[in-house]
C-alpha cells in the first residue's frame, strides 16, 4: 500500500504510566471527622510528586496510608493495579524517609543500610556490595563505620536515605525529610535530592508545608487543604493559572483585591473596585453579575506606569506605601482603593524605580490574562 508523503503523522503522544492510585479514599480517626475525603490522586512512574499544604490537611495520613502504617477507612489504594488497602508495611515495595532519621543508635552506619537487606535475607556477599553502593550514592561511604551520634544531622539524613533505597524500592516516600536541618544545609540537600531522583528515575512522593522547597524539587505539586487537593498541577502552572484563591494565596505572593463583578463576556469579566475603578480578567469560577469575588494578579505581572499615562487599559490607581530592597529586586508595596495592600516587584535596572517614593501616586498597569477572578 502507498501512503501519502505529504500526509502529516500525528504525533505519538505517550500513555501517561501510572505507578499509584488512590481512588474515593476517605480516612477517618474517630469514626466522626473525616481527615481525608475522597481522594482521587494518581502517581506517575517515575515523577517526584510532592503533596504540600499547611499543617493538619491530611498530607501525613495520605503518605501513612501508602506505606500500610495507616489503612483507609474506605476507598482504594493501588500500587501497580495491585491493591494495597490491607497490604502491612513489610510486604510493600515501598522505602520511607523520616524527619527524624529513625537510625537504630547501636548499629553502625554499614549495619543500619544493611538492615533492610538482612530482613529480606539477602546473601551476605551481595549485602555487602549493595550496602557501599548505597552509601556511595549519597556520598557516605567512607563513613560505615561510624556510629549515628557521631554524624550530623545531614549527613545521618543521607544515611536514612541509603537505607530506603538499598533494596530498590518501587516508590520512595518522604516526610519533611529535611525539616530538622538548617536552611543552608536543607536548600543543598534539596538539590541533591532532586539530582538523586534524576539519577535514579525512582518515584518519589514528597511532604512538606514548605512551599520554596515544593517548588524547587517536584515535577508535579499536590496543594493540600483541609483534606482535598485544592489543586493538581506542575510548578510552574500552581504560579501561573491557580484554580481557586487557597492555591492563589498559599503558592507564591499573589495580590488579591476584593470586588463586584460588573458584566460578564464569556470567560472574562469585568469587576468593580471599592474605589470604583474597573479592571477585566479571567473568570475562573464563572461568577455571575453583582457577585462578590476577589481577583489575584502575582507581583511581577503588574507594570508601573505615571497616572498622566492611563491608557483606558487595565489600569489603577494606587499610592506607594514602601519600597523593600532585596537582592536583585525592589518590592513596591502599593494601596489600592485605599484598602488592600498590593505589591509590585520591579528589578534594581527599572527605570520607573527613579521616581518611585513613598507617598508618590502612580498607575498599575496589570496584564488582563494574568488577573484571575475567584467567586
Ligand atoms: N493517629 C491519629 N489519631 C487522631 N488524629 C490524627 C492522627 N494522626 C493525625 N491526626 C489528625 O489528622 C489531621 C491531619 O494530620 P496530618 O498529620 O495528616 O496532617 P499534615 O498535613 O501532614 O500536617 P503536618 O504538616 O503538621 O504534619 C490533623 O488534624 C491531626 O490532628
Amino acid at each position: 500500500m502507498r501512503t501519502n508523503a505529504m500526509e502529516t503523522v500525528p504525533e505519538q503522544v505517550k500513555p501517561v504510566d501510572t505507578l499509584v492510585q488512590f481512588c474515593g479514599v476517605k480516612k477517618t480517626y474517630d469514626g466522626e471527622n473525616l481527615i481525608v475525603k475522597n481522594l482521587d490522586l494518581e502517581i506517575r512512574r517515575g515523577e517526584f510528586l510532592t503533596l504540600l499544604g499547611p499543617s493538619g490537611s491530611g498530607k501525613t495520613t495520605c503518605l501513612m496510608m501508602l506505606a500500610g502504617f495507616e489503612y483507609p477507612t474506605s476507598g482504594e489504594i493501588r500500587l501497580d493495579g495491585q491493591l494495597l488497602n490491607r497490604v502491612p508495611p513489610h510486604k510493600r515495595n515501598i522505602g520511607m524517609v523520616f524527619q527524624n532519621y529513625a537510625l537504630f543508635p547501636h548499629m553502625t552506619i554499614a549495619q543500619n543500610v544493611a538492615y533492610p537487606l538482612s530482613v529480606r535475607k539477602m546473601d551476605s556477599m551481595t549485602r555487602a556490595a549493595k550496602v557501599k553502593q548505597a552509601l556511595d550514592m549519597v556520598q557516605m561511604g567512607k563513613f560505615g563505620d561510624r556510629y549515628p551520634t557521631q554524624l550530623s544531622g545531614g549527613q545521618q539524613q543521607r544515611v536514612a536515605l541509603a537505607r530506603t533505597l538499598v533494596f530498590d524500592p518501587q516508590l520512595v516516600l518522604m516526610d519533611e525529610p529535611l525539616g530538622a536541618l538548617d536552611k543552608q544545609l536543607r536548600e543543598h540537600m534539596q538539590l541533591e535530592l532532586k539530582a538523586l531522583h534524576k539519577r535514579l528515575g525512582v518515584t518519589f512522593v514528597y511532604v512538606t508545608h514548605d512551599q520554596s522547597e515544593a517548588l524547587t524539587m517536584s515535577d508535579r505539586v499536590a496543594v493540600f487543604d483541609q483534606g482535598v487537593i485544592q489543586q493538581l498541577a506542575p510548578v510552574e502552572d500552581l504560579y501561573e493559572f491557580p484554580e481557586n484563591q487557597f492555591v492563589a494565596s498559599f503558592i507564591g505572593d499573589n495580590n488579591r483585591f476584593k470586588a463586584s463583578v460588573e458584566s460578564v463576556d464569556g470567560e472574562r469579566c469585568t469587576i468593580r473596585l471599592p474605589d470604583g475603578a474597573t479592571l477585566s480578567g479571567l473568570n475562573v469560577h464563572r461568577a455571575q453579575t453583582g457577585q462578590s469575588v476577589v481577583a489575584c494578579v502575582r507581583p511581577e505581572r503588574i507594570r508601573l506606569q505615571p497616572l498622566s499615562m492611563q491608557d483606558g487599559g487595565n489600569f489603577i490607581k494606587a499610592s506607594v506605601a514602601g519600597l523593600i530592597y532585596f537582592g536583585d529586586h525592589v518590592r513596591v508595596r502599593c494601596v489600592v482603593s485605599g484598602q488592600d495592600d498590593c505589591f509590585v516587584k520591579l528589578s534594581l535596572s527599572d527605570p520607573a524605580l527613579a521616581d518611585l517614593a513613598e507617598g508618590s501616586n502612580i498607575g498599575l498597569l496589570i496584564a488582563p490574562d494574568r488577573l484571575r477572578v475567584f467567586a
